[in-house]
């Protein structure tokens, strides 16, 4: 997997005694299509060890046409490429979570309660959508999380968005699925809490107009941080720039290998499971080419359970001579506490296992 995975020259040296670092693949077509048990089972099993030694996984057979991410690749191209002033007019409220995030908005390490290293916020731009409460029939949300969208007026734009958002959903219900067997619980039990789930679609875009870039200056396109929700369905361009810690502490370039999509754990599957699947942390820094950032583009679909959920450790995944490692906690108090970080500039103190491992990282 030489052209999916790279480990910078730099850090070899550190890392020649250990397995080489990389993102397993795995092909959930058995999820997908209705596979045979055997075909499940075996695709549960690549799972469940993905998920415990590294937090990334790289997926094939998941069903997405090529026309979809074509689509989406060209939505977020139309809208991108409009006039800030233009792109401004999409502003939401922070704590609704759509719309148009400028760039230097946000500060995704203080999700975590981490200063950013740069003293800079974030240089990505991001347009968010997500399901609204009138996407679920009949619910009468008693929390501020189901904003409705706005659309841009960019033609086809929510056409081609929607389109893609409904198929990384899917993907995301089939590797919840998957996710149950994977760790011994029935599938009911993560349906159950997946009634209205908080679905949001963040499309990223890392460019900084020529000019603005000062070389030797520390630029983060997106601060560390771990994804908030139950598990994040990750389309990501082939360009460098998406970077995920591993466990001895060292950060890896990593880039997703033709047709696969990337699929990270987010904070809930970390604590329903007790740490034993880990919600990894992960930032992006784009290459500078001759002065100038290389464009890079990612769509990050964040599944994260219903807002009145409760995150809870898994009946079996803790020792009866150990204690569970997270106090339980609403899914929307969960998320308001990062989103209060990310957007609103409130330090979160309520992700201090997080916090330790970035501190730990070299
Ligand atoms: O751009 C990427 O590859 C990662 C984006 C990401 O981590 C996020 O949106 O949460
Ligand atoms: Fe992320």
């Amino acid at each position: 997997m030489d052209s999916s995975s790279q480990t910078p020259a730099s850090l070899h040296h550190a890392s020649s005694h250990q397995a080489p670092f990389s993102v397993p693949v795995v092909d959930i077509a058995a999820y997908v299509t209705g596979g045979s048990p055997e075909e499940k089972a075996e695709a549960a099993a690549a799972l469940d060890h993905a998920c415990r030694t590294v937090g990334f996984i790289q997926i094939t057979g998941h069903g997405i046409p090529a026309e979809r991410f074509a689509g989406l690749m060209q939505a977020m191209d139309d809208f991108f490429a409009g006039p800030l002033e233009a792109k401004k007019e999409y502003k939401r409220p922070a704590k609704e979570n759509r719309g148009y995030s400028p760039p230097k908005t946000e500060s995704l390490s203080f999700s975590l309660g981490v200063d950013p290293v740069s003293r800079m916020n974030d240089f990505f731009e991001a347009y968010n959508v997500g399901a609204g409460a009138s996407d679920y029939e009949g619910f009468t949300p008693s929390t501020g999380d189901y904003a409705e969208n706005t659309w841009p007026v960019t033609e086809g734009f929510r056409e081609k968005v929607e389109a893609y958002f409904a198929e990384a959903r899917r993907v995301a219900l089939n590797l919840q699925d998957a996710f149950a067997d994977a760790l011994g619980v029935e599938q009911e039990l993560f349906r159950a809490k997946s009634q209205h789930p908080i679905n949001v679609l963040r499309m990223n875009n890392y460019a900084l107009p020529p000019g603005e870039i000062e070389l030797g200056a520390e630029l983060t396109g997106m601060g560390e941080h771990t994804d908030f929700g139950f598990v994040t369905v990750l389309w990501a361009d082939q360009v460098e720039g998406l970077q995920v810690l591993d466990t001895q502490g060292r950060w890896h370039d990593v880039m997703p290998a033709d047709n696969a999509l990337l699929v990270n754990l987010g904070d809930i599957a970390a604590r329903v499971t007790n740490d034993q699947w880990m919600s990894t942390l992960h930032r992006v820094k784009p290459p500078v080419v001759n002065g100038q950032i290389k464009r890079r583009r990612s769509a990050a679909f964040f599944h994260d359970w219903d807002a009145d959920a409760v995150i809870e450790t898994l009946p079996g995944t803790v020792e009866a001579s150990s204690a569970p490692l997270y106090e339980p906690v609403t899914v929307h108090e969960h998320i308001r506490a990062k989103l209060a970080g990310s957007r609103a500039g409130i330090k979160n103190t309520s992700a201090v296992r997080e916090q330790a491992r970035v501190q730990a990282a070299l």
